[in-house]
């Protein structure tokens, strides 16, 4: 069905295959640098198909360093290694860290991008399991006696909870967590029926729960029960209502990032970026095929 493929723009396999693993059965992802492909089909399944693009940025930010390096963990990383990372909390007794996601996910050309965002605490130490992906193996999620490297990987879409995997993605404990589950409900309710036999007009929750970007920061009781994968029919129309209108920003102000911290600088960079690729693709996508519909 075309409406559940989705184009992830990323150079990063490793971002592609965890991705995959949290959508599971409810959509199949291609992931492309920027040159995007022809799909075959009808002019409308072409465009439905071009049109939704999911970007995704991460940010590592040691509080020690007031959120550095942020957005800039590639290079550090790069240059640096596991080791210099840490070396680079040496003189410092904290060594809590967190981990900064943002998804932006592009429902059709010219129309801004849905962003969402996610937070995971952590702290870092020396490397323990795989080096395959990152930072994974300095990063140890609090709660967790595991780095992110030696962490069980298995999301499961049928509870809609796992174990820690992604902490990038479990960890969107934030405003990102609720709607990103909320909007994937909404557009995969068929296939969620059929593999959970619920109907999500038998399910109840408190309306509390919908982000709006004026209103953040809702009620953990309504959130732990999103997680749980359960979400009310009300609650999906405000989704979709809010969605069409694109009334779902990020909130400039949040409780986790201020403007005038590395943090905030990292959540504006990785913001920009996000929607820097989105928009490329975008725009790459209506010349390639030039009949994209507004
Ligand atoms: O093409 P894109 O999607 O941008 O992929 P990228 O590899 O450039 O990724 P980022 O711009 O998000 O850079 C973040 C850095 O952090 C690494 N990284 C991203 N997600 C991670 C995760 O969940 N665990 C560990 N390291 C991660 C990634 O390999 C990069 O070095
Ligand atoms: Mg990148």
């Amino acid at each position: 069905m075309a409406s559940r493929k989705l184009v992830f723009v990323t150079g990063n396999k490793k971002k592609l295959e965890e991705v995959q693993a949290i959508l599971g059965t409810f959509v199949e992802l291609t992931s492309q640098s920027l040159d995007l492909p022809e799909i075959q089909g009808t002019p409308d399944e072409i465009s439905a198909n071009k049109c939704k693009i999911i970007t995704e940025d991460t940010c590592l930010c040691f509080n020690a360093l007031k959120g550095l390096p942020g957005p800039y963990i590639k290079w550090f990383l790069g240059k640096l290694g596991h080791d210099g990372l840490n070396r680079m909390l040496a003189g410092f007794e904290d060594k809590s860290a967190y981990a900064l996601c943002t998804f932006a996910y592009s429902i059709g050309p010219g129309s801004e991008p849905i962003l969402f965002e996610g937070r995971t605490e952590g702290k870092i130490v020396p490397p323990r399991g795989p080096t395959d992906f990152g930072w994974d193996p300095i990063f140890q999620p609090d709660g967790f006696e595991e780095t992110n490297s030696q962490d069980y990987k298995i999301w499961d879409p049928k509870l809609g909870r796992g174990k820690v995997g992604r902490t990038n993605f479990i960890g969107l404990n934030w405003k990102g967590k609720e709607e990103f589950s909320g909007f994937w409900l909404l557009n995969h309710e068929d296939e969620r029926k059929k593999e959970t036999g619920v109907n999500s007009e038998q399910q109840k929750i408190d309306n509390d729960g919908v982000s709006n970007g004026k209103n953040e920061r809702k009620s953990k009781k309504s959130k732990k029960k999103l997680n749980d994968d359960k979400i009310s029919s009300e609650k999906l129309e405000k989704l979709e209502s809010l969605i069409e209108k694109s009334e779902i920003t990020i909130p400039k102000e949040s409780s986790i990032a201020t403007k005038t911290d590395m943090t905030g600088h990292a959540r504006e960079s990785t913001l920009k970026e996000a929607q820097n690729i989105i928009n490329k693709a975008e725009l790459d996508n209506s010349k390639n095929s030039g009949r994209i519909q507004e």
